[in-house]
Parts: C-alpha cells; sequence; structure tokens
C-alpha cells in the first residue's frame, strides 16, 4: 500500500528542494507557477467547448458551431504556447539549477578537510550527490508544478464528470491505484540499487579512469594491464546490466498488467455512457463531453499518481545531496580569544614561545587502530632548520600534515608560538606555512600560474614570481620551455608541454617561494627526481634562502639531511633519537647505522 508515511516520505525534501529553485531564479520560478496554472485550466475549456460545438452541429446551428470552432482554435493556440513555454522555463530553469547546485556541492567539499577526502565513505557519497543531484531538483520543480496542474485539471474533469455519475468518478480512481503503488515500490527499489552499490560503480569508474587517463597509460601499456583492467571492468558493468535489466523488465510486466485494469474500467463506463446517448438519456453533446472527461480525467489521475512516486524517487536522491551537504565541515573552531595572528603568549619562562611545539602528540587514522604518531614532545625554536629522517611508513609524512593542520591530533596539541593550532584563524595559519609535499600537484595551467599558485593574491605580481623563479631553481626551465613563463604545461590541452620530473620539481620549488611572508618552510622529499648533485645544490639555495625561517626538510639523503642543524629520527611513528649530525653519528645508534649503510652505498 501506497502508506500515509511513503506518501510523506515522498514530500520530505520538497520545501527544501523549492527553496533552492527560489534561490535560483525567482523570475523562472513565477513564471513558471503561472504557465501550469494556465496549462491546467486549458484543457477543460476545450472538453467544454467540444461538448458546445457536438450540441451546435446537433441542433444544426451553423454560426454557433463556427463560433465555437474558432474558440477552440484559440485556446489550443493558447494551450500550445503554455506548454511551449512550460517547457522552455523548465529547460533553463534546470540549467540554472544545475550549475548553482555543482557550485554548492564544489563549495562544500572545499570546505572539507582532508580526512573526508581519504575516506572511501565520504567518496561514496559524493559521487552519489554529483552523480545525479544536480538534474533532481529541475525534476522535482517540474514534478511538484506538473501534479499540481494535474490535480487542478482532474478536479475540474471530476467536476465534470459528477455531472454523469459520481460512481464513474470512484471507478476513474480506484482503476488506477495499483498500477501507481507498483510503480512507487519500483522506483525505491532502483534507487536503493544505486544507492548499494555505490562503491561498485566507483569502482567501475576507477577502472574506466586507469584504462584511458594519460598518467596510467605507460604502466598500463608496459605491464600489459589493458585487457585485465578491461575484463574487470566489462565483469562489473555486465553485473550492473544483469541487475537494471531484471529491475526494468519486471517493471515493464507489472505496469502493463496494472494498466489495463484503467482500459477496463473507461470502456466500462465508455459503455454505460454510450447506451445512455442511445436511450435518449444524454445528448450527443454530453456523451463527448463525459467520454473526453473520463479518459483526459483518467490520464490526468494516472499522471498525479505517478507524480506522487516520481517525487518519491526525487527525494531519495535529493535526501543524498542534503545529506551531503550537512557532512560537518571538520574546520577549526572560532579563535577562543584575539586574532590568529597576535602577538605570542609569554612561556613559562617569561620570554616570547616563538617557533612550533608539539606537546605529547599523537594520531591514529580514522579507523585505524594502529598510531601513526605516538608521545611527540618536540620543540623548534624559530629559524630553526630540522631534518625529519625515518623509514618509510615512520611518520614523517604524518607530523608535517598535522603541523598544517591538515588533520587535528588525536591527543595532545600543537602550539605555533605559544597558540594552540586549534585557536589559528586557519588564513593567518595558512600564511605562515610553507609546505611543498612530495606528491605536490602538477596543475595543467601555465608555467607563471604554476609559479604564482603558491600566493594566489600575487598571481599578477610579475616581481615576485621571477624572484621565486629564481629561488626555486626553476630559471632553466623558463629557458628551455617555449613560450617561457607563458608556456601551457602538461598533456591536457593544446599546445601543453609536458616537463621532466625533476623539472615539475623545480616548479613546485619555485611556487614554494611564493610564500614570501611564511616563515616556516616545510619540504617533504620534493626532490626526490633530482639525481643527488642538484638535491644537494637546491637545500644549499634553500637553506641560504631561508635564513631567519623555520624549515623542516624530510629526505632520505644524508648529504641534505647533514646540513640541518637539529635531526629528529622517527621510527614507528616514536622519535627516537634527536641531536645534530655530528652527536648522532657519535652516538653510534639508528641514525649512525643508516648513515653508514648510505656512505657504503647500501641504502
Ligand atoms: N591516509 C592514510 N590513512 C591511513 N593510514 C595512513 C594514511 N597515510 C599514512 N598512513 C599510515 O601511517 C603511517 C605513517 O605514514 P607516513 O606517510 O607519515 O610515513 P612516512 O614516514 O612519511 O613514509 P615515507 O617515507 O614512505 O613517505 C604508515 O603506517 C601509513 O600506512
Amino acid at each position: 500500500m501506497l502508506g500515509l508515511s511513503r506518501l510523506r516520505d515522498s514530500f520530505a525534501y520538497t520545501p527544501r528542494t523549492l527553496q533552492l529553485v527560489w534561490r535560483s531564479s525567482k523570475a523562472a520560478s513565477v513564471a513558471l507557477g503561472a504557465l501550469t496554472l494556465a496549462a491546467a485550466a486549458l484543457p477543460l475549456g476545450v472538453a467544454y467547448v467540444g461538448k458546445a460545438i457536438t450540441d451546435a452541429v446537433v441542433a444544426r446551428d451553423e454560426r454557433a458551431a463556427l463560433v465555437w470552432v474558432s474558440v477552440e482554435l484559440g485556446l489550443v493556440a493558447a494551450l500550445a504556447l503554455a506548454q511551449r513555454g512550460l517547457s522552455l522555463t523548465r529547460q533553463l530553469l534546470g540549467a540554472r539549477l544545475s550549475i548553482d547546485i555543482h557550485g554548492m556541492i564544489l563549495e562544500k567539499a572545499l570546505s572539507l578537510s582532508l580526512v573526508h577526502f581519504e575516506d572511501p565513505e565520504f567518496y561514496d557519497q559524493l559521487t552519489r550527490a554529483r552523480r545525479e543531484a544536480s538534474s533532481r531538483p529541475a525534476a522535482v520543480v517540474t514534478e511538484s508544478f506538473s501534479l499540481v496542474q494535474n490535480l487542478i485539471t482532474l478536479a475540474g474533469y471530476a467536476a465534470l464528470l459528477v455531472g454523469f455519475s459520481a460512481l464513474a468518478v470512484l471507478a476513474l480512481v480506484l482503476a488506477a491505484v495499483p498500477a501507481t503503488i507498483a510503480e512507487a515500490r519500483f522506483s525505491g527499489a532502483a534507487f536503493r540499487l544505486r544507492n548499494w552499490r555505490s562503491p561498485e560503480a566507483r569502482r567501475l569508474n576507477y577502472l574506466e579512469y586507469v584504462l584511458a587517463n594519460d598518467g596510467h597509460a605507460k604502466e598500463v601499456k608496459l605491464f600489459g594491464l589493458g585487457p585485465t583492467f578491461l575484463e574487470r571492468y566489462k565483469a562489473l558493468a555486465a553485473s550492473f546490466y544483469r541487475e537494471d535489466s531484471a529491475l526494468a523488465v519486471r517493471r515493464a510486466g507489472w505496469s502493463y498488467g496494472l494498466s489495463l485494469l484503467g482500459t477496463a474500467a473507461f470502456y466500462g463506463c465508455y459503455g454505460a455512457m454510450a447506451a445512455g446517448a442511445a436511450a435518449g438519456r444524454l445528448s450527443l453533446g454530453e456523451m463527448v463531453l463525459y467520454v473526453a472527461a473520463f479518459r483526459q480525467g483518467q490520464q490526468a489521475f494516472q499522471a498525479v499518481l505517478a507524480g506522487v512516486g516520481g517525487m518519491y524517487e526525487h527525494n531519495l536522491y535529493m535526501s543524498n545531496l542534503f545529506q551531503y551537504l550537512s557532512i560537518p565541515t571538520g574546520e577549526p573552531p572560532a579563535p577562543p580569544a584575539g586574532r590568529g595572528d597576535a602577538p605570542a603568549p609569554l612561556s613559562a619562562d617569561g620570554a616570547r614561545d616563538r617557533g612550533v611545539r608539539f606537546e605529547g602528540v599523537g594520531y591514529r587514522y580514522p579507523g585505524q587502530s594502529r598510531w601513526a604518531l605516538r608521545g611527540i614532545d618536540l620543540h623548534i625554536p624559530s629559524g630553526q632548520s630540522l631534518a625529519l629522517v625515518g623509514h618509510n611508513g615512520a611518520g614523517k609524512t604524518t607530523f608535517i600534515k598535522l603541523l598544517a593542520r591538515l588533520y587535528e591530533p588525536t591527543e595532545g596539541r600543537i602550539l605555533l608560538d605559544g597558540k594552540d593550532l586549534r585557536a589559528w584563524e586557519p588564513d593567518a595559519l595558512r600564511r605562515r606555512i610553507g609546505v611543498v609535499f612530495q606528491d605536490f600537484n602538477q596543475y595543467q595551467l601555465t608555467l607563471r600560474e604554476n609559479v604564482g599558485l603558491g600566493s594566489v593574491e600575487h598571481l599578477a605580481d610579475e616581481p615576485r614570481v621571477a624572484r621565486a623563479v629564481a629561488e626555486g631553481g626553476a630559471d632553466e626551465v623558463v629557458t628551455v620551455v617555449p613560450g617561457g613563463l607563458d608556456a601551457q604545461l602538461g598533456r591536457w590541452f593544446k599546445g601543453g608541454v609536458e616537463l621532466s620530473g625533476g623539472q615539475w620539481q623545480k616548479v613546485a620549488l619555485a611556487r614554494a617561494f611564493m610564500r614570501e611572508q611564511a616563515d616556516i618552510l616545510v619540504l617533504d622529499e620534493p626532490t626526490a627526481a633530482l639525481d643527488a648533485e642538484a638535491e644537494h645544490a637546491v637545500f644549499q639555495r634553500f637553506r641560504s634562502l631561508s635564513k631567519g625561517r623555520t624549515t623542516i626538510v624530510i629526505s632520505h639523503r644524508f648529504p641534505t639531511v647533514r646540513m640541518a642543524d637539529r635531526i629528529v629520527v622517527l621510527d614507528g611513528g616514536r622519535i627516537v633519537e634527536e641531536g645534530t649530525h655530528d652527536e648522532l653519528v657519535a652516538r653510534g645508534q639508528r641514525y649512525a647505522r643508516m648513515f653508514a649503510l648510505q656512505a657504503e652505498g647500501y641504502l
């Protein structure tokens, strides 16, 4: 049974959706309302005029017949205009809404933290929201307005039909109910099917991406992965097809079977009307009117019930969008007092506590039982250069991500200039820290933009871009690339120039140097593609340019590491040693062993 709760669910998100629509375009919303009313009322007029024409013909009143025919012509023309207008308004409103909602989805994505992006469930939610929600709001609008339109038309036909028999109205209503219930059930099933398999749908997208994307093409070809991935893609797509087609076939079968009920009801009433007219109980015009009223009333009623079913389906999809939009952003709470760039408070010893301080910091990735970092107590005084070393997976990148506030510590706290990172105003904090990660971005933009994006507000500041290029060691790239700073980089767009790995790294370093006001610079192995000599040169320049700034460098190369004022060795998420290169070598423990191995050429 299409119970009341199902009916209520069908409209649960309608008010919010209509609000979205209203905000998108008030003029189009009003036009839609007005045209809907016109499109609802005009068919009733046409049906009534049909009766008047028949009666005029039967009465052999030639003039009246011609007048009524021209009235009908006017009404039909007006109806066509209203319907065209409706479809145009829907189309324009749909396009507008799609842009606005995509914008909202992306804005929301920007406000979420890195943890969300690393969470597969979030991805499913994002995929679901993006997949259909941008077209659904337009459908909700269309559907709700058509519902109103059909209800008005239906009420009009029912009022006409009561003149013949109240039983006919009842037959009209009852015959359409089973088909509608079936329809609503099938749309619910289709929705659940899609939601349930959204992780699989993401896998399908992923396989498609790997097979048809420039970044993967090399390995896919060399390892001969194409047929394997294609096979998996086809198998997954085939299983989707099987599920979808089974549902579609069942849906079609039930719809046809149940629609026969409506046909039977119509012919039953048609028979009664024809008999009535033959026996002289109805005029010919009345018979024409009632038959039209029943047939079109039946269509309007089916449309109303299908509309309710449709609304149910759209609302299920809209719930995806609203759920996604209501994910808590994970942005920091407002600073408790003062602004984030306020001077540092006095520390216990009375000096201003300049620099970075980790106090009992631990971090566990969501859903993981193992701590990626634990018990980190460390003070990095302002202006110090620090190197982080440790085996793969020791927790070095996690340390940097915590410092950059990409994650919140699971326990403990991190202070910058004596103030908890959570109390810093995000923009002020961002201005203080410049980071180049090992997997930095290669923007498919111009070389100038690739550098300038390091400080977006200075994108057009030529001298600053030139300084950053020189400091990052990217001047060589500017000279060799045709078009220099204006060259389009990457292969995605026409005329793009692809850089070598090392050249991209120089561009990424230059980008970091755009942050002239940042006093904490972090390099997380961004030089892995450079040869040892080039890396050494980069770090020497980096050090001399970073005088007075706090620098944190992650590297597996000891000539680079030993340049730092202080070295911290991480192992299994804990600090196991710290000191200068000479101190650590003299201690003869883990660092010394790693150093000796590399010196012998084993590491
Ligand atoms: N997004 C993540 N989700 C879950 N676990 C993660 C995530 N990123 C890293 N880890 C885990 O946290 C631990 C520390 O990783 P981290 O990337 O900090 O190591 P690292 O020292 O930088 O390693 P490498 O030298 O290989 O870059 C590892 O065990 C890793 O498996």
